[in-house]
C-alpha cells in the first residue's frame, strides 16, 4: 500500500488513553496529529504532520505486541515518516518478558537503526527519571500504587536494569549532569555510549527543560522510545527545518450535542474525581457489576437517569479500594471489568441514540470500550484540558466529541472541565 499525504512523525502507542497523552503533547507544541484507533484500513492522512496509532499491546504476549508494533511500522513506512516514536507509559508499565523492550529493539531491527533512548519521564504529571531510577512523584516507582499493578507490579525503580531484562541488547544511562549540559553534550554522551557498545539509553529527566534538550539531541534519531513527554522537543526540530508551518494545530469544531461523563476507571485519581462531583452536587448514577452479575438492568436504569437529567450527568462504576476487592473476589477480575466494560459501552450506544453527541470517558480500558462501540476509528486531537489529555473530535459523518482521560491523570475538578471543554469547542 502507498499512503497519501506526508507524515513526518510517525508514532506506535501500546495503549489507548497513553496514544491521546501523546497526540496532545504533539499538537499543544504545533504539530496537526490524527490518532487512529488500530492500524487504519485506508492509506489518506492529508493536512496531517503526525499520526498517532493506539494499539493494545501494553499487556498482550510478547511476541503478539512485537508483530502489531511491526505491522503498525508497515503502515507508517508507507508515508516514509521522518522519524518514529515508540510510546510507552510514563511508569514503565511492563514486566520482565516485555513489552517495552522486545517491540523497541524489533522497531529498531525494522528501521536499521542501531541506538534508541528510552525516556518515560513526564513532569507535568509527577513522573522524573533521575540516575535512571523512576518517581512518581516524590517515591521511587517501587513504592508508589504501581507497586501493585494488577498486570503490570513496578517493584524496581531502576531502569536500566527493568530495560536490561527485557532486551538482548546493552542498555545503559545518559546521567542527569550530562542531560542538564544541553544537546550537544547529550550527543557526544550518545557516542561515547555506542561506542562501548550499548544500543539504548534511559535518559535522566526531572523537567521539561531536560526534556526539550533530549528533543534536540535526538532529532536525527529513527526511533524514539518513551512517554509523552520525549516528544514536547520533536516539533521545534521539524520547525527549524522550515517542516511545520502551521500555527493552529489544535484547531477544532465544536460538536453540538447532549454531554455525559461515563467513568469506568478504577484509579485512585478517578475515585477523588467522582467523589468531588458528588460533592458539587452534581448528578451521578452508580453502576453495580455485581448487580449486573445477577442480571439487572442498570443499563437502562443508568441511561433513563441520564435522559430525564437536565443537566450532564456521571454514570460510574468507579469502586474504592475495598470495594474493588471484594469485587473481584466475588466474580474475578476479568469477568468484573468486562461486565462493566460491556455496559459502559452500551450506555454510550443507547445515548448516542438519543441525540448525546459528547462523551467524557475515564480509564483507558473504558475508553476502548466506548470507542469501538461508537465505532469512531480516527481522532482529531484539540487543545488540552489536562496534562495528558485533549479534547479529540472522530474524524467521520456523525463526528463526537470525546476526552479520553487515564485514570491518573487531571485534577479533581476536571469531569467539569472536560464538560466546559466539549461545550465551548475549547479548553478553558
Ligand atoms: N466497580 C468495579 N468493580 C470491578 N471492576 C471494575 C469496576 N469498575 C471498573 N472496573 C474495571 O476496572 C478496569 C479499569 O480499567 P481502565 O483502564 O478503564 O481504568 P484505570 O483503572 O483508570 O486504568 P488506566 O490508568 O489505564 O486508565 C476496567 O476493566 C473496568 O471495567
Ligand atoms: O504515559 C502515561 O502515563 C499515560 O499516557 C498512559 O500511558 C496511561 O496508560
Amino acid at each position: 500500500m502507498t499512503g497519501t499525504g506526508t507524515i513526518l512523525l510517525g508514532c506506535i502507542a501500546d495503549d489507548f488513553t497513553g496514544a491521546t497523552d501523546l497526540a496532545s503533547m504533539l499538537v499543544s507544541n504545533g504539530m496537526r496529529t490524527i490518532q487512529t484507533i488500530g492500524i487504519p484500513a485506508s492509506g489518506d492522512c492529508d493536512d496531517v504532520d503526525a499520526v498517532v496509532i493506539a494499539l493494545k499491546t501494553r499487556t498482550v504476549p510478547a511476541e503478539k505486541a512485537v508483530s502489531q508494533s511491526l505491522e503498525a511500522l508497515q503502515w507508517l513506512q508507507t508515508f516514509s515518516c521522518r522519524q518514529y516514536l515508540f510510546k510507552y507509559c510514563s511508569t514503565f508499565d511492563s514486566t520482565p518478558a516485555g513489552n517495552i523492550g522486545p517491540v523497541a529493539e524489533a522497531l529498531g531491527r525494522a528501521l536499521e537503526t542501531e541506538f534508541f533512548i528510552a525516556c518515560p519521564a513526564f513532569p507535568a504529571n509527577g513522573r522524573m527519571v533521575y540516575q535512571g531510577h523512576l518517581f512518581v512523584g516524590n517515591r521511587l516507582l517501587s513504592e508508589s500504587g504501581m507497586r501493585n499493578h494488577p498486570l503490570t507490579p513496578m517493584r524496581d525503580s531502576d531502569l536500566v536494569r527493568v530495560l536490561q531484562e527485557q532486551i538482548r541488547r546493552m542498555s545503559g544511562l545518559i546521567a542527569h549532569e550530562v542531560i542538564a549540559q544541553g544537546s550537544s553534550a547529550i550527543r557526544h554522551a550518545i557516542q561515547a555510549l555506542r561506542r562501548e557498545g550499548v544500543t539504548c539509553a534511559i535518559a535522566d529527566a526531572i523537567d521539561d527543560r531536560d526534556l526539550l534538550a533530549l528533543g534536540q539531541a535526538c532529532a536525527d534519531h529513527r526511533l524514539i522510545t518513551g512517554g509523552s513527554g520525549i516528544a514536547m522537543g520533536l516539533p521545534e526540530n521539524f520547525r527549524q527545518e522550515g517542516l511545520l508551518k502551521t500555527t493552529d494545530a489544535d484547531r477544532m469544531p465544536r460538536v453540538a450535542g447532549r454531554r455525559v461523563v461515563l467513568s469506568g476507571s478504577a484509579s485512585l485519581r478517578t475515585n477523588e474525581q467522582v467523589v468531588a462531583w458528588k460533592q458539587a452536587g452534581g448528578p451521578a448514577f452508580r453502576i453495580d457489576p455485581m448487580q449486573l452479575a445477577e442480571g439487572r438492568d442498570n443499563i437502562s436504569e443508568a441511561v433513563g437517569f441520564a435522559l430525564q437529567a437536565e443537566t450532564p450527568v456521571l454514570i460510574f462504576s468507579t469502586p474504592d479500594t475495598s470495594e474493588l476487592a471484594s469485587v473481584q473476589e466475588s466474580l474475578g477480575a476479568g469477568r468484573a471489568g468486562e461486565l462493566v466494560e460491556a455496559a459502559m459501552a452500551a450506555i454510550a450506544v443507547r445515548l448516542r441514540q438519543n441525540g448525546f453527541r459528547n462523551f467524557v470517558v475515564a480509564g483507558g480500558e473504558t475508553s476502548g470500550a466506548v470507542v469501538q462501540a461508537l465505532d469512531v476509528r480516527k481522532l482529531r486531537i484539540g487543545p488540552c484540558i489536562a496534562p495528558g489529555v485533549p479534547l479529540t473530535v472522530s474524524v467521520g459523518d456523525d463526528p463526537f466529541g470525546l476526552v479520553l482521560k487515564s485514570g491518573n491523570f487531571g485534577d479533581v475538578a476536571f469531569f467539569s472541565q472536560a464538560l466546559e471543554a466539549l461545550e465551548q469547542g475549547h479548553a478553558a
